[in-house]
């Protein structure tokens, strides 16, 4: 077996960024290289401004860069140079042709696989770290064999990332797995024993999975799959939760304290968000279909149509609460990210609900601490619709405080869970003298102790409870 002592990584995101950086910072005798065609991105990464917002990441990239990691734009060179490429690139959800919504858009996949084939002069271990439909490798191995020549051959692997965003850094140093697939040739599980040496520089060997290509492609879409149906199942029962006085936070707990179920993925929330789990449900639910499985479909299809319809609930309890009417009222959303920790506004459940408030011309104040203002409008904006950005930016304000937000309105709708908002935090009671009034508090994070919230005077909805829970 050939150690691995060049590894290039195809796409500077979420995924390929931290990760490639935890590998330079643990294994210091690799070098790492760090490539993507957008310029921005790579200027980024290469400033003191990171691209992206992850607690720890910069003290790995500042300890690293320029000693064994590299960013650029140079990706031929790179490619030339490594033993080992990820291929970390997007596969966001097709957005036209056969199977739009649903499939995974391989585009990106497949000119970084061309790419690769193209300009490699030596043998090369290629990585799937992007989430892919499973059997994706058989796709990538037909380019790449093309292309082979009795000097050089290509070794597919498949090693998905299962890193969170908000706890990246944490995840990469402490997996609770490293899961590597491979063909069960003698040349596959050579390579697999190849990366999974790099991973052995930092994780525990037992913590090192390894299984068969197809078994490694689909567990990816399982696990996400699955941790997003337990969402889905807690927020289903947060609706009956509401409707009978059970309290889902009490539910929660009950359950997860059966070992068999486990306590943690069971908060109930406004809705899962982020640039997976949607994504990934979608791509399992057309997999199933393309194997004429509908009824695995329709199972699947049934954890993202609870996400939606849970988003649309929250709205309309606002909505019938502020007397059925929020036109003209003042909505302050604190929080965009999809969740805490992270400046990521992938699906999350803010846009939905913000373009619907807009929708009902409310006019939403908006505060996020690491959310751009940029990125806000962004997402807010309907490229289709002619003057768009004008009817934004007359519906929404961008605050740069949560008090800001909470000024005049007439709602509070907590939306990401972040520490700040929390009662310790916030001086709810500075929020409730500078609102009108009634003023009203939506919590869509099981975040804040209504009883307290109560007592200055808000009229509170927690999503899961019931204002009469724990009476006859
Ligand atoms: N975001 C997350 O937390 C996680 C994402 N994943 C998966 O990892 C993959 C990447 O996700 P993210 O990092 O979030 O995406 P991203 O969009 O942040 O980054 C992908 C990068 O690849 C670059 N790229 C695309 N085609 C390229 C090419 N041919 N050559 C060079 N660069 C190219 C893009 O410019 C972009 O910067 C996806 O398949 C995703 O499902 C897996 C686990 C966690
Ligand atoms: O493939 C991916 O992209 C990643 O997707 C998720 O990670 P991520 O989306 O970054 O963040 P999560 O912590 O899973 O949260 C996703 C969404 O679910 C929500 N959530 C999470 C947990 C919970 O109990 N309740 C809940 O509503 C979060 O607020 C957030 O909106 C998975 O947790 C990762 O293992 C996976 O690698």
């Amino acid at each position: 077996m050939v150690a691995v002592k060049n590894i290039c990584c195809v796409g500077a995101g979420y995924v390929g960024g931290p990760t490639c950086a935890v590998i330079a910072y643990k294994c210091h005798h690799i070098k790492v290289t760090i490539v993507d065609l957008n310029q921005q991105r790579i200027d980024a990464w290469n400033s003191d401004k990171l691209p992206i917002y992850e607690p720890g990441l910069e003290e790995i990239v500042f300890d690293r860069r320029g000693k064994n990691l590299f960013f650029t734009t140079d990706v031929d060179n790179a490619i030339k140079e490594a033993d080992l490429i990820f291929v970390s690139v997007n596969t966001p959800t097709k957005k036209t042709g056969l199977g739009a919504g649903m499939a995974a858009d391989l585009a990106y996949v497949e000119s970084a696989t061309r790419r690769i084939a193209e300009v490699a002069t030596s043998s090369k271990i290629v990585v799937e770290k992007s989430t892919v439909p499973c059997r994706t490798a058989e796709s990538m191995r037909t380019i790449l064999d093309a292309n082979a020549t009795k000097d050089i051959c290509f070794d597919i692997l498949s090693n998905p990332e299962f890193l969170a965003e908000g706890t990246a850094i944490k995840d990469l140093l402490n997996p609770d797995r490293v899961l590597i697939g491979a063909l069960q040739t003698d040349q596959g599980i050579a390579a697999q024993n190849a990366l999974a040496e790099v991973y052995k520089n930092w994780v525990p060997e037992e913590n090192v999975i390894t299984t068969n290509l197809w078994s490694s492609e689909l567990s990816k879409l399982a696990a996400n799959a699955m941790l997003a149906q337990r969402i889905s199942s807690i927020n289903a029962l947060s609706a009956i939760c509401e409707a009978t006085g059970a309290d889902v936070d009490e539910v929660a707990y009950a359950c997860g304290r059966d070992t068999r179920l486990g306590s943690k993925f069971l908060k109930a929330s406004v809705g899962f968000g982020g640039s997976c789990f949607q994504k990934d449900i979608l791509n399992l639910v057309y997999l199933s279909t393309q194997l004429n499985l509908p009824e695995v479909a329709e199972y699947w299809k049934q954890v993202y149509t609870l996400n939606e319809y849970q988003k649309k609930r929250f709205v309309k309890k606002i909505i019938s609460t502020l007397f059925n009417t929020i036109t003209n009222k003042r909505i302050a959303v604190l929080g965009f990210a999809f969740k805490k920790d992270t400046g990521d506004t992938r699906e999350s459940a803010a846009i939905t609900l913000i373009k619907d408030f807009i929708q009902e011309n409310a006019h939403v104040a908006i505060y996020d601490p690491k959310v751009e203002r940029e990125q806000i409008y962004m997402d807010l904006i309907e490229p289709s619709i002619l003057d768009s950005r004008e009817q934004v930016e007359k519906s929404i304000t961008i605050c740069p405080s949560a008090y800001e937000a909470a000024k005049d309105a007439d709602a509070v709708v907590i939306v990401t869970e972040w520490d700040e908002f929390k009662s310790n935090e916030l001086d709810y009671q500075q929020i409730y003298d500078n609102m009108h009034k009634p003023a009203f508090l939506f919590d869509g994070r099981l975040l804040l102790d209504a009883a307290e919230l109560r007592k200055i005077g808000f009229k509170v909805h927690i999503i899961g409870k019931n204002e009469l829970a724990g009476t006859a």
